[in-house]
């Protein structure tokens, strides 16, 4: 299913921190949100999972305006995996994976045999299966991450909207996170700060500055030296990844240079 984000603002006590921003994320599309601190992306995002609402704009899934369907329903067409996602009570990684299954179960229903497997592939395929006894409050942030991520697939969303997923995991567990999402069934939007991991995972890249949409295409055409300067206020060089083709932006941390 496809996501349309359709004139979105959020103003709070009379600040705009998100203004008419429009954003398709095509079926099985995975799109980035980018942008400096304070743009807005978290913001956009919370509208996205239903966590605030708009103050005017609306969020369609499959053409069905959000606001307008109950919080199960919504539930079960949209996953998040949340800065503010932490989990307080002391469950073991497992329950917590489990309890993905939620918006699908009807009351205090045991798990079925392939709800059980469902689970158990998630947590082979984010590498927490080791830890599935232990409690969540006992993890690293990684580690802690990498469970709420497993929680969110077993969801079985048709869109899937992570905010800074890879902020807490070493190279090995970023890498392996975001190739999972390409082609992994959900439409994806997904907020990053590492600009260059953004171009090998995104199909599209929309960039946010100050609550507005500043453009949004394909990861070479967005990701120019001229919008890391105008936007980040960085100098940057963009090369080409030598495998991929990618757009990859070097820093020199000299400013003269
Ligand atoms: N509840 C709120 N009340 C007032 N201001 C808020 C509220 N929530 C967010 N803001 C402000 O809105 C702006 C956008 O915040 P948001 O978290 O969406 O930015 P972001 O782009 O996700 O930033 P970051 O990259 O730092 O995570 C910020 O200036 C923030 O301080």
């Amino acid at each position: 299913m496809d996501l349309r984000i359709d004139g979105l603002s959020v103003a709070i006590d009379g600040k705009s921190l998100v203004h008419d921003l429009s954003l398709d994320v095509g079926s099985g599309e995975v799109v980035g949100l980018v942008g400096p601190n304070g743009s807005g992306k978290s913001t956009a995002l919370r509208c996205v999972y239903r966590a605030l609402r708009p103050t005017s704009g609306a969020v369609l899934v499959g053409g069905d305006d959000l606001s307008r369907l109950t919080m199960r329903r919504g539930a079960q067409l949209v996953a998040a995996m949340t800065q503010d996602g932490a989990v307080d009570l002391d469950f073991t990684v497992e329950e917590v994976v489990a309890l993905g299954r939620a918006p699908h179960q009807r009351g205090n229903q045991a798990l079925t045999a392939r709800e059980r497997k469902l689970c158990a592939g998630a947590m082979e395929r984010l590498d927490v299966a080791h830890l599935a006894k232990r409690g969540v409050l006992t993890l690293s942030g990684g580690e802690r991450q990498r469970v709420l991520l497993a929680r969110a697939l077993v969801q079985e969303p048709h869109v899937l909207v992570l905010d800074e997923p890879t902020n807490h995991l070493d190279v090995r567990h970023q890498i392996e996170v975001l190739s999972h999402l390409r082609g992994a069934g959900p439409t994806v939007l997904v907020v990053l700060h590492d600009l260059n991991l953004a171009a090998a995972a995104c199909d599209r890249i929309g960039v946010l500055s100050q609550g507005r949409l500043v453009t949004s295409g394909s990861p070479a055409d967005v990701l120019t030296e001229s919008l890391m300067a105008d936007v980040f206020g960085v100098k940057a060089t963009v090369v080409p990844h030598p495998l991929t083709g990618d757009p990859q932006l070097l820093y020199a941390l000299h400013p003269s240079l």
